[in-house]
């Protein structure tokens, strides 16, 4: 079997990488997507005070015993309270006073009824309900406790959690910074998009395609641009950027053939190879090295090569270099809707449709080179070393490639 395990590869990933994820502060509303940076505690409760839930006029509970439609009961309207407002007199027995929702409730009231079951009286009101304490009566830190764990270090802001922060009346919030990755396509047949297609070239798939994905994983993406595909051109992008990048993927290169020069590459930038070819097909001919701490890895050039070692290599490596959970494959299991056959004994990642734990092969066009099916697909199989197919009915491990960045 040529090459290490998937597994053993992602280990020795792990193992090389050195970066120190920076933190900064940034305001709220520019923070969505980031990883809280330490953890946050509640400074106040919320809401700061007991408040009303309703429009309508507060008082005693006592006072409007035995009140109804019939009977109802008079109280004396000492003033009004809007929300914004703080209502400071005592208010005794048979007093009442009209409030607003959100406005505090004033001292002496244990409840508040809506005005609707009211005559809405400014000087005396007309009370046609009966209250129990505390009814319509929203508590001071019902929805958060001064002092409560709010969030937790490691954790993904989202609008949500933002609004909580805003909240605690947080105006900045301290979060890692992204991840910043190189990204070089390899290759003198690629074409820039947007430029005339010459006989024997081709549009570069790969370079928007990897881009994007970075960009959903929440990773700083920084595209460089390949002036001559020579090792010495090649090696001289990657040391001028090295710097600005905490990791540097590549595509293309990186076989067997006269113009694959990823492995002089990392020979003249003096980088440590970690590992070339994995036991998977496809993605096979990947290789990693490690230079000043941080990892290069090149992947396969092939496009539904490249998407397959994004998957499986680069979202793992970047989740444990941002030590950000969220970010690792979804593993799920399947049964096989249609079969599969194979020459190969290889361990194999094949292109599907997985939905209610039923797997589909809508397509038959599974070739490494061949994207285009791959948009009809939402998930990768993982077809185990020794198997030679898939039989309908079988239970498959699957991998979830589009559900989430
Ligand atoms: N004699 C052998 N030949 C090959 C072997 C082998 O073991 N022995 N392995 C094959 C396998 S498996 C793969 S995968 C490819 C990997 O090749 P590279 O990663 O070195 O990639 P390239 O040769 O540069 O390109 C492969 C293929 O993909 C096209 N390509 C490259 N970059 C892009 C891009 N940015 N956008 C779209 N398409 C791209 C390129 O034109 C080639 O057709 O090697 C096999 N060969
Ligand atoms: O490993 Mo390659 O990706 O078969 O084509």
């Amino acid at each position: 079997m040529v090459g290490i395990s998937l597994e053993e590869a992602l280990d020795l990933l792990e193992q090389a990488s050195r970066i120190d994820i920076k933190v900064e502060k940034l305001l709220l509303h520019a923070a969505n997507g980031r990883i809280l940076a330490k953890d946050y505690y509640a400074p106040i409760s919320n809401p700061p005070f007991d408040r009303s839930p309703l429009d309508g006029y507060a008082f005693k509970a006592e006072d409007s015993s035995g009140a109804s439609m019939d009977r109802p009961v008079t109280l004396k309207v000492k003033g009004v309270v809007y929300a914004g407002e703080y209502y400071e007199a005592e208010v005794n027995n048979q007093e009442a006073v009209r409030i607003m929702t959100g406005a505090p409730i004033p001292k002496g009231c244990d409840c508040v009824l809506r005005q609707e079951d009211t005559d809405e009286g400014e000087v005396e009101v007309q009370i046609y309900k009966a209250l129990k304490p505390f009814d319509n009566y929203c508590f001071k830190g019902e929805d958060i406790k001064e002092g409560h764990l709010l969030l937790k270090a490691g954790e993904k802001l989202s609008p949500v959690k933002l609004g909580i922060l805003a909240s605690m009346g947080f105006q900045e919030v301290e979060v890692r910074q992204p991840l910043r990755m190189g990204l070089l396509c390899t290759g003198d047949e690629l074409t820039p998009i947007g430029e005339d297609l010459k006989l024997g070239k081709i549009y570069n798939a790969n370079e928007v395609m990897i881009q994007t994905k970075a960009m959903e994983l929440g990773i700083q993406i920084q595209v460089l641009k390949m002036q001559q595909d020579t090792p010495e051109a090649v090696a001289k992008c990657l040391e001028e950027h090295w710097d600005e990048i905490d990791l540097m993927v590549t595509t293309g290169g990186v076989s067997v053939g006269k113009k694959d020069i990823m492995h002089d590459v990392i020979n003249l930038l003096g980088a440590k190879r970690l590992f070339w070819r994995i036991a998977i097909q496809p993605g096979t001919p990947v290789l990693a090295a490690c230079y000043k701490e941080k990892l290069l890895i090149g992947l396969s050039g092939n496009p539904f090569a490249a998407l397959a070692n994004f998957e499986l290599i680069i979202r793992p490596v970047v989740a444990y270099l941002t030590q950000d959970e969220m970010l690792k494959p979804i593993h799920t299991t399947g049964i096989m809707e249609n079969e599969f056959k194979k020459k190969s004994i290889k361990r194999r990642f094949i292109r599907a449709y997985f939905e209610d734990g039923k797997v589909k092969l809508n397509h038959n066009n599974h070739a490494s080179g061949a994207l285009y099916t791959m948009s009809l697909c939402n998930a990768l199989i993982d077809i185990p070393a020794g198997s030679t197919g898939l039989d309908i009915g079988e239970e498959v491990k699957v991998i979830l490639v589009d559900t989430r960045g």
